[in-house]
């Protein structure tokens, strides 16, 4: 077995594009990656592609168009990946294992996704497809309407926990400002986002507008090397630890306020790593929803079932807390292009492991974690990273 490592990375700003299709945002993010890790396009064994699915578009077969976005590349075997939102952890995970087995050395993992050219209506249907459409199918708003009635069966469980919904938000805003990718820019404020107003409409149960991830375009690529080449090139970060776990598709099947997947994707990577919680810097968390990262607290273990909200009151997960969560503003405020959420993460903690990530550099970043979830809470991907050249 070699360990695969990351070795370079580029990531597009997030938002509302001009790049008309995935083709367009991959031909501006691939010859960045390579240049960033130092190497051509005839060094790339294999490229594993995370784009949701072609509903945002009429193009399927994903995979074939990074050899279209930058020709050079055209003879590379490609694949292309989809596990709806965890999309572009399954790509990566995916070009490990490829390195891992040793049919390869250097893989390209690329994440894009085109989605505002899409009516707001038209891609939370196109979403739902994520869900169990024979039971889900129906629900309001995509998956806002999901989140809301998790958000509703939490508070109903645990007591309305809003404002600390809308403090989750206004971290992640804050912290967005830092971050020249990020999708939305804008320091909203807890009171703002603890008021239903115009400019903060509700959008499904207790959820507003704040409440929720942005629909954006973007793409995030990683370069990937075996153990050996790696400590040959510019930097290397390496998988401390690297879990995948499910839990079944229907909300009606299981418990969803327990995050079951997370929690055991948490626990096995901690484990894995001979690590705890307290050894971590920090954490890039899943928030489609500000509801799923109060979750998370209790899954990766902060705070026990039903007390999340005293994470985020204790300032925790704030820049200057115990261990910050979304320092890059995470997809609350980084943006949520679905295929490249999952490879935008892993960009973001390796960053701030080289300490190479400008404005949001947390001073001694040693150990980060990502959390990447697809569904709700029903495939969840942790990585634990450490940089090692
Ligand atoms: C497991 C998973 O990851 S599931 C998650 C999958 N992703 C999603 O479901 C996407 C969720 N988000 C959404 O559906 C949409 O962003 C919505 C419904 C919340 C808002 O969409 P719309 O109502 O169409 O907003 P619209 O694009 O018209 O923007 C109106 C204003 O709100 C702002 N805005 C839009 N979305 C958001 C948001 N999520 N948060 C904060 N502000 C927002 C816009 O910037 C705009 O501001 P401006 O008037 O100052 O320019």
């Amino acid at each position: 077995m070699t360990d695969p490592m990351i070795v370079g990375w580029s990531h597009t700003r997030f938002g509302k594009s001009d790049a008309p299709d995935t083709c367009a945002l991959m031909a501006e993010a691939i010859p960045a990656a390579l240049d960033h890790a130092g190497i051509s396009a005839a060094d790339v064994d294999g490229i594993f592609t995370g784009v949701f699915n072609n509903g945002f578009s009429a193009q399927d077969f994903q995979g074939a168009l990074a050899g279209m976005a930058v020709p050079d590349l055209a003879q590379v075997p490609a694949t292309r990946y989809e596990n709806a939102c965890a999309t572009g952890s399954a790509a990566l995970y995916g070009a490990m294992d490829f390195i891992a087995a040793g049919r390869g050395r250097i893989a390209l993992v690329i994440g894009a996704e085109k989605m505002t050219a899409t009516p707001t209506a038209e891609v939370g249907d196109i979403l739902l497809g994520a869900s169990f459409c024979a039971e889900e199918a129906g629900i309001d708003a995509g998956f806002a309407g999901l989140f809301g009635q998790i958000t509703a069966s939490y508070f109903q469980r645990y007591g309305d926990r809003s404002r600390e919904l809308a403090m989750i938000a206004a971290k992640n805003h804050a912290n967005g400002m830092s971050n020249p990718y990020a999708h939305m820019q804008k320091d909203l404020g807890v009171d703002f986002c603890d008021t239903i107003s115009d400019r903060n409409p509700r959008v499904a149960g207790p959820l507003r507008r704040s409440d929720c991830s942005l629909i954006s375009d973007g793409a995030a690529v990683l370069v990937l090397a075996d153990a050996d080449m790696a400590t040959t090139m510019r930097r290397a970060v390496a998988f401390r630890a690297r879990s995948h776990a499910n839990d079944p598709m229907a909300l009606s099947r299981r418990d969803v306020l327990e995050f079951r997947a997370a929690r055991s994707a948490w626990a096995q990577a901690l484990d894995q790593a001979g690590l705890t919680l307290d050894d971590l810097s920090l954490v890039e968390t899943h928030d489609c929803f500000t509801i799923a990262e109060m979750l998370e607290y209790e899954a990766m273990g902060l705070a026990e079932p039903g007390q999340g909200h005293r994470v985020i009151r204790d300032g925790i997960t704030h820049r200057d807390g115990r261990l910050p969560v979304n320092l890059s503003g995470g997809l609350k405020s980084k943006g949520h292009p679905i295929g490249a959420t999952g490879v935008s993460q892993h960009v973001m903690a390796a960053m701030q492991l080289c300490d190479d990530a400008g404005q949001m550099q947390l001073p001694n970043a040693r150990l980060a974690g990502v959390f990447n979830m697809g569904g709700a809470a029903v495939t969840s991907y942790v990585s634990i990273m450490e940089r090692v050249k």
